[in-house]
C-alpha cells in the first residue's frame, strides 16, 4: 500500500463540540482514514504499518545510525524532579545503555519526557534541519509528510492551533531552522534499555503555574519505527493504555442519559472526545460529569480506571499515533541484540489561557 494514497472518510460522526469533524475539503492531504482520526479523537492508539515507504525507513535508519556512530545522540530517559533538573544527565543518572538515547530536533519541551539532547547549533538551527550532519535531503522529506499530517490532524480532529502559525512556520522553515511547535526527533534504545511508564503531556490545570508558563504545548504524539522488521521476541514493545471501548456513537446526550447506568454497565462508561477543545481545558476525558486528568500523583489529577492494555511492535515504518495527554505508556526492555531505532515527534498546539 501507497502511504500517500488518499483515503476518502467512511462513517459519519455526531457533531457535538470538540468532536473530529468530516471536512470534505482536504482531500489533499487525506493521509489518515476516519476510522484512525477517530481512534485519536477517543483516546486510542491509531496503528498504522507500512505508513512510511521503505526506502524512506531505510534511508532515514542510515542516517540515524551514521548520526549515532558521530556523536550526535545522548543518553536521556524521564527525569526524577527529585534530583534536580531534568537537563543534568549526570545528576538523573541516565545511561547510554540503560536509557533511550536521542538525536533532537528542538531544544525547548514542556514536558518530563522530553528534553534531552542536542537542540540547535551555533545559528540556532535545529538539529533534525541542520544540513552539515547525516543525512538532510532524507530528514526535510520525512519532515514535509509529516507537516501533511499534522494539516490533516488539525482539519479533522478541530484543533486549529496545530497549524495557526503555519505562515510563520514556513518561514522558519525555509531558513531551515525547523519550529519549537513541532518537536521531531530519532530515539535509540540499546539491547536492555527500556522507558518506565508516562505521558508526554500533562493537563495544564495539573501542572500549577508552570502549566501555564509556555504558549504551546504537545497535542498529538507520533512514533515511526525504523527497525528492518522487528520480532516479538525481541522485547521492545510500546505498551499503551488506552481508554475502554472509545465508542464514537455516543454523543452528549447519550452521556448525560446513560451516567445512572454507570454501576451496571462499565463498557459504556466513557463518552466524548479527548483532547482540547471548546471549553474544555485538556482533560484526559469524562467519565460521565467528572474529568479524568490521569496525573494521579499530582494534586488536581485523577485515575482513569477504564483503560485496557495494548502492545505495539516497533516494526519499519509502522506510525503510531495518540493525543499526548490522554495514553499512558512505556517502552519495554529490549531483549534482543539489536537496537531499537525510532522517528518520534510531538505536534503542539496553543496552551490555554482563558477558559
Ligand atoms: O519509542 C517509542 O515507542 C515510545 C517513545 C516514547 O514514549 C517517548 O519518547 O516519549
Ligand atoms: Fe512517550
Amino acid at each position: 500500500a501507497n502511504a500517500f494514497s488518499t483515503k476518502s472518510p467512511s462513517s459519519s460522526l455526531p457533531s457535538t463540540i470538540g468532536a473530529p469533524v468530516n471536512n470534505s475539503n482536504h482531500n489533499n492531504h487525506n493521509l489518515l482514514s476516519s476510522e484512525d482520526i477517530n481512534k485519536i479523537a477517543l483516546g486510542g492508539v491509531a496503528v498504522i504499518a507500512n505508513f512510511v515507504p521503505s526506502d524512506l525507513i531505510n534511508r532515514m535508519r542510515k542516517d540515524a545510525i551514521s548520526l549515532q556512530k558521530n556523536g550526535h545522540f545522548r543518553a536521556d530517559g524521564l527525569s526524577n524532579k527529585a534530583l534536580g533538573s531534568r537537563n543534568d544527565i549526570q545528576k538523573q543518572g541516565f545511561t547510554s545503555n540503560g536509557d533511550r538515547q536521542t538525536f533532537r530536533g528542538t531544544s525547548t519541551s514542556t514536558s518530563d519526557a522530553g528534553g534531552g539532547g542536542g537542540g540547535t547549533n551555533n545559528n540556532g538551527i535545529i538539529s533534525w534541519y541542520n544540513t552539515e550532519i547525516g543525512d538532510y535531503k532524507t530528514r526535510k522529506e520525512f519532515d514535509q509528510l509529516m507537516c501533511q499530517l499534522r494539516t490533516q490532524l488539525s482539519i479533522d480532529l478541530n484543533r486549529p492551533t496545530l497549524i495557526s502559525d503555519e505562515q510563520q512556520q514556513q518561514q522558519q522553515q525555509q531558513q531551515q531552522k525547523g519550529s519549537s511547535r513541532h518537536e521531531i526527533t530519532y530515539n535509540w534504545y540499546e539491547p536492555t534499555a527500556k522507558l518506565g511508564q508516562h505521558l508526554d503531556e500533562h493537563h495544564e490545570e495539573t501542572k500549577g503555574p508552570q502549566g501555564w508558563k509556555y504558549p504551546t504545548r504537545r497535542s498529538i504524539t507520533w512514533l515511526v519505527y525504523l527497525n528492518d522488521a522487528w520480532t516479538d521476541e525481541e522485547g521492545g514493545a510500546l505498551r499503551c493504555l488506552p481508554r475502554k471501548n472509545q465508542n464514537i456513537n455516543n454523543n452528549a446526550n447519550a452521556n448525560a442519559n446513560n451516567n445512572s447506568n454507570n454501576n451496571n454497565n462499565n463498557n459504556n462508561r466513557n463518552y466524548g472526545p479527548v483532547g482540547s477543545h471548546e471549553g474544555n481545558i485538556q482533560i484526559g476525558w469524562m467519565d460521565g460529569y467528572n474529568p479524568v486528568y490521569l496525573d494521579a500523583f499530582r494534586d488536581s489529577g485523577q485515575t482513569a480506571f477504564n483503560t485496557e492494555e495494548l502492545y505495539i511492535i516497533p516494526f519499519g515504518g509502522t506510525i503510531v499515533l495518540f493525543d499526548s495527554v490522554t495514553l499512558p505508556h512505556s517502552v519495554l526492555e529490549v531483549t534482543g541484540k539489536r537496537q531499537r531505532i525510532a522517528a518520534t515527534g510531538w505536534f503542539h498546539e496553543d496552551s490555554q489561557f482563558t477558559f
